[in-house]
């Protein structure tokens, strides 16, 4: 079970506009959910949090072109036990098709059809209990599907779901075409939290990742033995460019040495990668009650460079990694729980 628990922080804001110094009174409250152990049952289907949804009649989840009215989600996706979520469509069909054969479940077509196709803002494909979805660039893209997703966990009764983010990073003193499993989501601040703001006030949120799950994770790499594999924190920025610290965007005031300082300051704070979806991802897994890793490969150092200029062949086939990971760890748990059964 899960249960709320409150926590309320006080600041100021400095006024932008107005005489010097000026500044007023800001409270934020903060919303945790903790594990209830004295209540503990043995699954979990706390999705979502929200008492207008239960007085809708029908609920149309717009981004995904389904609906509860149109669509009999618990015979649909009522199986779902993993959600592989990353940037691109490319990547999630290649994701369906390579956990099928993992799993044995290969369509002997290999035609994964599009879930979502009555839309082209995310795609969705489904091999036995796993959904894989794409999610786009960026925090508010990601939050979108993910608002949505998790309803359609919801309604379709869904329980006991590990959801994570098999995504691309720049690395930070890292060989290219490492894995890096984040054990925090920072911000370009080097702080854990995802701010978000709500009817004019800002809420700050947990980004705490399931430790366990990163560590389940790192098991399987190292069982794998195909590529390098880190824990370690994950930068999540607004943007590609001046986010990130690159000399290569379209604007740029800072100076090669600006960058250098602020990578290495990154560093010492433990980011491993940076890439611009953990965070958010991070809290609405939190929200959610959903079990949740992020899972990036680096396609370069950071420290050495900001294009991303190596072949297109090697960059597609460090994209591939994170997959080959998941994909292993969800045939050893799905293994786990036939043998439990
Ligand atoms: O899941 P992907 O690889 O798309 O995520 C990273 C972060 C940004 O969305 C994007 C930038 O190239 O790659
Ligand atoms: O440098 C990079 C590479 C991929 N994705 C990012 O966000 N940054």
């Amino acid at each position: 079970m899960l249960s709320y628990e409150r926590a309320t922080v006080e600041g100021r804001h400095r006024h932008l506009k107005g005489s010097k110094g000026n500044t007023s009174k800001f409270v934020v409250t903060l919303l945790f959910f903790s594990e209830n152990k004295q209540n503990e049952s043995s699954s979990s289907s706390v999705y979502v949090h929200n008492p207008h949804l239960a007085e809708m009649k029908d609920d149309v989840l717009y981004h995904l072109s389904l609906a509860t009215g149109t669509h009999d989600l618990p015979a649909m996706f009522g199986d779902v036990k993993f959600v592989c979520t990353g940037g691109s469509a490319w990547r999630m069909k290649k994701c369906t098709a390579y956990i099928a054969a993992e799993l044995g479940m290969e369509d002997p077509k290999s035609d994964y059809p599009n879930i979502c196709a009555g839309t082209d803002r995310y795609a969705m494909y489904k091999v036995g209990p796993v959904l894989c979805v794409s999610h786009g660039m960026g925090v508010p893209s990601i939050a979108i599907m993910l608002h949505e997703l998790i309803k359609l966990l919801h309604h379709a009764r869904c329980t006991d779901v590990t959801i994570i983010r098999i995504g691309t990073s720049g690395g930070i003193g890292l060989e290219p075409g490492t894995i890096v499993v984040t054990k925090q989501s920072l911000d370009g601040m080097f702080q854990p939290r995802f701010e978000q703001v709500i009817l004019g006030k800002t809420v700050v949120r947990n980004v705490d990742l399931d430790q366990g799950l990163a560590e389940e994770l790192l098991k399987c790499s190292k069982e794998l033995n195909q590529f390098e594999t880190v824990i370690g924190n994950t930068m999540c920025t607004l943007d590609f460019y001046e986010g990130q610290a690159r000399l290569d965007g379209a604007f740029c005031s800072y100076t090669e040495k600006d960058k250098q300082d602020f990578l290495h300051k990154a560093k010492e704070a433990g980011v491993c990668n940076i890439e611009m979806e953990s965070s958010v991802f991070a809290a609405m897994c939190n929200l959610s009650g959903l079990r949740g890793a992020v899972v990036c490969v680096t396609l370069l150092d950071r420290l050495k460079g900001d294009q991303l200029s190596c072949p297109h062949d090697v960059l597609q086939g460090y994209q591939l990694r994170p997959q080959i990971l998941v994909g292993h760890y969800i045939k050893q748990q799905l293994k786990a729980t036939a043998l439990k059964v």
